[in-house]
Parts: C-alpha cells; structure tokens; sequence
C-alpha cells in the first residue's frame, strides 16, 4: 500500500504551530521551558501563511481522511481487499495471535496501556457520552489485578477517571501531560516508591484557558463545533459539523491558533487537538511510567500498549525503538502504523484483555 492510499494523513502535514508575528512580544514562552527550535517556528510561520502546501484545501483533505466512515472505507473492489489482506498479514490480530504474544513476553513483567477513546468505549457523536461498559469496566479492574495498568488519554483525568471510575490505575491524561499514580491502595506496585504526579506542563495552564475561551467564542458560529478543555489542552471536534462548513472551522481555528506561538496542532478523530509545543506526548508519558515502576532500565518487561488513534502512534513507536513489548492498533481498516498487531473495536478490545487475566490466573504462583 503506497503512503496516499494510507487511510490516515502524517501527523506532520497537520502540524502547525501559529506564531503571529505582531503578536510574538505578548505570547511569552512560559517560564523553563524551550519547547522548539527557531527554525521550528519560523516553518510554522510558514504553514499559518499558507505556504508548505497547508492551504485550506490540504487542512479540509486531511479532515476527510482522519476517521473513515464505515461505507465510504469498506473495501469496495478486489484490489482494496487485498490490500487490507495484506495489512492484516503485516499486523495480524492480537487475537489470533495470543499463544504467540504470550510465548514471547518469555515470563517478563507485563504492564498495560490502554486509550480511551475508541479502544475502551466504542467512538460516539457526543464526547460526553462515551461510555464504557460495565463488562469493559469489570474486565479492566480484573486486569489491574494481574498487571500494572495505565489509561493513557488525550482527555484530561477528570473526565476520563468520570468514565472509567476505577482508583487502582495509573492514569496518564492531556496525551500524557498529566500523570498520576493509583488513588487506591497506592503504592500498588512494590517498585513505585512515592506518590506520583507528573505535570510537564504546568506553566501551560492559563495560556490552554485562553485558547479554549477564544475557540469557544469564535467557533460558536458552526453549528455541531464542540470545543474541550482538557486542563493541558484542548480540543475542537468537526464530527457533527457538515462538511460543506469544514473550511470555516479551520478558518477559525487558524484564527485563534495564530495568536499562540507556543501552541501546536495535531489531529486526532473527526478533532483537532491543541497542545503545547512541548517535547512530550503518549509515547514520553509511557516511557516516564515504566521508569516510575522500576523498569527504566530493566530488561525484564513487556509493555504492550492498546489505542486507536493517531496521537498513539508516539507510544507504538516508543515501544519498537526501545525493542520492548508491542502496540495494538484498533482499527477495521488499514492504517499506517507503528503497531505489531491489531484488533478490530473495543468489544475485541475487552476479549484480549479477558484472555490476558485469564492466561495470568493460569500460571503458577512464584
Ligand atoms: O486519547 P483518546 O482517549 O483516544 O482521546 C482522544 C480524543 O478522544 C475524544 O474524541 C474522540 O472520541 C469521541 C467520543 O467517542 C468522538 O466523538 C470524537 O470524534 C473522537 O475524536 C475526546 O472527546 C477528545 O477530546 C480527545 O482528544
């Protein structure tokens, strides 16, 4: 499959830092932190001028191609069928495949992530409505017993822990910008020695205030435009706005965005997301947990990682280049993907978690 027929765009052709250049003097970078580069935002001066090839045309693309629509993406002739056959030979499905992935985390100590979104509770219009199930919950809480386990979200910890109400897990929110260790019976994990809490992007509070009042107020316009402030950052869903306004949302949001140098743009599922231009991301926040437990360099651990989107391609990649465990794409169609495996949708999701605890009861106690 060549990179245009990639389901998703990079994240890099959506990447774009709005610096204005009159406006430079009072968007200070806050305090500590030296996010990117000058050759970085000179680019992205380019990009919010239209130049790169990010014209409106590109953006409106990119929006199409973010969250295929069942019908519009269902392979439609052979050749698109063989292409998924292909893409399921390269990542087959962790289902399938479990004996296997079992044999190769060779007693080493597995520690779970899991997304939220689209992994743990099926993808709904309504942000504030996507539920995970009961039977979800049950099985995640079983699973904490057996491993160390973490939600890592591009929500902030409230809403996400409003969902998944279960204190014995880590929970890494703002795509990792906000980590916090179990609430119950901490420290649950002999290794963890203190109470953990990480939030590298603190100085970013007001300024992620600001963005989302100003977006709030200039998108208000676009009937279905829904603006979240998820504490570290915030996000502007296009899912319910008709297509044909697609253009206006990004006109407005470049709007905005153009008076936050230090802000970046990224996107996620029928949604822009907007954070700080920090280095740090699902991947880095995978990386800080497994060192907060003890295994920063240890070769006894099998991470695996579970998600649907693009912002956890950062861990899938994170976990190929440190050799360790794998990630599992969700997805039914073929995407380009750091991942070694697949499943399909969340109801997929909770049956590899249930064989995870059961194969874990199975094994003999040291
Ligand atoms: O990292 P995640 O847990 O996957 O969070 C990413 C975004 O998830 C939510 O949006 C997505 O799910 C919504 C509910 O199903 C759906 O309506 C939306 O189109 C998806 O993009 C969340 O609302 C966003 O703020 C997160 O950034």
């Amino acid at each position: 499959m060549s990179a245009s027929q990639n389901v998703l765009v990079s994240e890099t052709t959506m990447s774009s830092i709005i610096p204005n250049n009159n406006n430079s003097s009072s968007q200070k970078l806050p305090p500590g932190l030296i996010p990117v580069s000058k050759k970085q935002l000179l680019k992205n001066i380019d990009i919010i001028n239209g130049g790169a090839g990010q014209r409106i045309n590109a953006w409106v693309d990119s929006m199409r191609a973010s969250s295929p629509t069942h019908l519009r993406s269902l392979p439609s002739s052979i050749s698109s069928q063989q292409q998924l056959n292909s893409w399921i030979m390269q990542h087959p499905s962790a289902l399938e495949m479990f004996e296997r992935i079992m044999e190769a985390s060779g007693g080493k100590q597995i520690v779970m992530f899991l997304d939220y979104d689209g992994t743990l509770s099926p993808i709904v219009d309504d942000p504030d409505k996507a539920y995970m199930s009961s039977k979800m919950r049950t099985t995640v809480k079983k699973l904490a017993k057996c491993f160390p386990t973490a939600i890592v979200t591009g929500r902030c910890i409230d809403k996400v822990y409003n969902f998944v109400k279960l204190a014995e897990l880590y929970y890494a929110g703002s795509h990792g910008m906000d980590i916090k260790g179990p609430a119950k019976g901490f420290p649950r994990h002999k290794r963890v020695k203190q109470s953990l809490l990480y939030q590298p992007a603190s100085d970013y509070l007001p300024m992620i205030d600001e963005v989302y009042r100003q977006l709030l107020e200039k998108t208000k316009s676009t009937p279905g435009a829904r603006v979240e402030n998820h504490k570290f950052c915030a996000s502007v869903h296009f899912r319910c706005v008709d297509e044909k306004k697609w253009s206006e949302l990004v006109l407005q949001v470049r709007s905005v965005l153009k008076n936050f140098p230090t802000l970046k743009l990224t996107q996620g599922r029928k949604v822009f997301e907007i954070r700080p231009m920090i280095e740090w991301d699902k991947g880095k926040a995978l990386e800080f947990l497994l060192e907060s437990l003890g295994f920063g360099n240890s070769n006894n651990v099998f991470p695996v990682y579970i998600g649907d989107d693009r912002t956890d391609e950062d861990a899938f990649k994170m976990l190929r280049d440190r050799g360790e465990g794998f990630g599992i794409l969700v997805s039914k169609f073929p995407k380009d993907t750091n991942a070694s495996y697949s499943l399909q949708d969340p109801s997929e999701v909770m049956e590899f978690l249930r064989r995870l605890v059961e194969w874990k009861q199975m094994q003999p106690r040291m």
